[in-house]
């Protein structure tokens, strides 16, 4: 389990972490977001050792952080938003180099090596040079170097935002595997379909504070919400005021000829918001009730901190 308390950094006056606190269990996936600049690289590298902190607590395991640091970090893999290789090496005279300083026995290198390139798909591609690599090669290459000492916390940056859709869903998937296995994973991404499909819990970072940290499953049953999405047959930007102003609406969101409206009282919204809309000197082409999903919690929160 890690544990931080209190943790602040600056760089110079200004403040990037400000006293945050959160437990990651163990064996969970823990899904770490924000926007850009919300200090989730700097928390990471904080706990990967990378770079120190100005106060707090850290305790992974129940070991002190600076204390114990050396046999903390020997239990962490850290996969970095870009990896960076020596682009003359092939992928796999890569993981060669990195066995050597690995301290892994020289007997098991070769099937270790075999085992990382398999998993991550990368056998096909072992003999090619890394300068050629596509960036999803680069972080698929990059996770097999933070998986070869079997870390018991595996630190994932934004690992998913370089791939395509088929790439992604590789990741994803291996990261499901690793969980399996018991290795718990603290992945930050902005790509908020992929928290929904792989974490169980859900940490938001904005400016250095915590917004907010719930299991996935809790996050969607309070805070999940009703949108009616409305597309109008001309531009509804004069309407806009009007449905706010309704008692059951909490915002209404307009593009061009499309309404999202949120509402308060579904069932008072249920019942009376279409009403309301047929009044309108502006046709209806298209109205349905979309069940809000976590990047409209993660905006409502971010944006406005109105559920707070
Ligand atoms: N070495 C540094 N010196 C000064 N400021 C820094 C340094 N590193 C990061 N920052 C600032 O700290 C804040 C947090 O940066 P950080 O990279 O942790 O954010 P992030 O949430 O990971 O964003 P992104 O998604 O863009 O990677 C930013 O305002 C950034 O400019």
């Amino acid at each position: 389990m890690i544990e931080v308390k209190g943790l602040i950094k600056k760089y110079g006056d200004f403040e990037v972490i400000k006293s945050i606190d959160f437990t990651v269990k163990k064996g969970s996936v823990f899904g770490f977001l924000g926007k850009n600049g919300a200090g989730k690289t700097t928390t990471m590298n904080i706990l990967t050792g990378l770079i120190n902190y100005n106060s707090g607590k850290i305790t992974i395991d129940g070991l002190d952080f600076p204390e114990n640091k050396n046999q903390i970090l020997r239990k962490i893999g850290y996969l970095p938003e870009n990896p960076v290789f020596y682009d003359y090496m092939t992928g796999e005279e890569y993981l060669y180099f990195i066995a050597g300083v690995s301290g892994i026995p020289q007997m098991s290198i070769k099937s270790r090596v075999e085992e990382l390139l398999h998993q991550v798909k990368l056998t096909d591609a072992k003999d090619r040079r890394v300068g050629g690599y596509s960036r999803g090669m680069k972080q698929r290459l990059g996770l097999a170097v933070a998986l070869f000492n079997y870390p018991q916390y595996l630190f994932l940056d934004e690992p998913t935002s370089a791939l395509d859709p088929q790439g992604r869903l590789e990741i994803l998937d291996l990261i499901t595997e690793l969980k399996d296995n018991k290795t718990t994973v603290f992945l930050s991404t902005h790509i908020l379909s992929d928290v929904e499909r792989v974490c169980d819990e859900v940490c938001i970072l904005d400016k250095g504070k915590i917004l907010l940290t719930s299991s996935l499953e809790d996050l969607q049953n309070k805070y999940i919400q009703r949108i009616f999405d409305i597309t109008f047959e001309n531009d509804c930007s004069s309407i806009v005021e009007k449905l706010k102003n309704l008692p059951y609406v909490e915002k209404v969101v307009q593009q061009k000829r499309s309404l999202s409206i949120y509402a308060k009282d579904l069932e008072k919204a249920k019942r009376e918001l279409l009403n309301e809309l047929v009044k309108l000197d502006n046709p209806i082409v298209n109205y349905q009730i979309r069940q809000g999903n976590l990047e409209d919690i993660f905006i409502r929160l971010v944006n406005n901190n109105d559920i707070l």
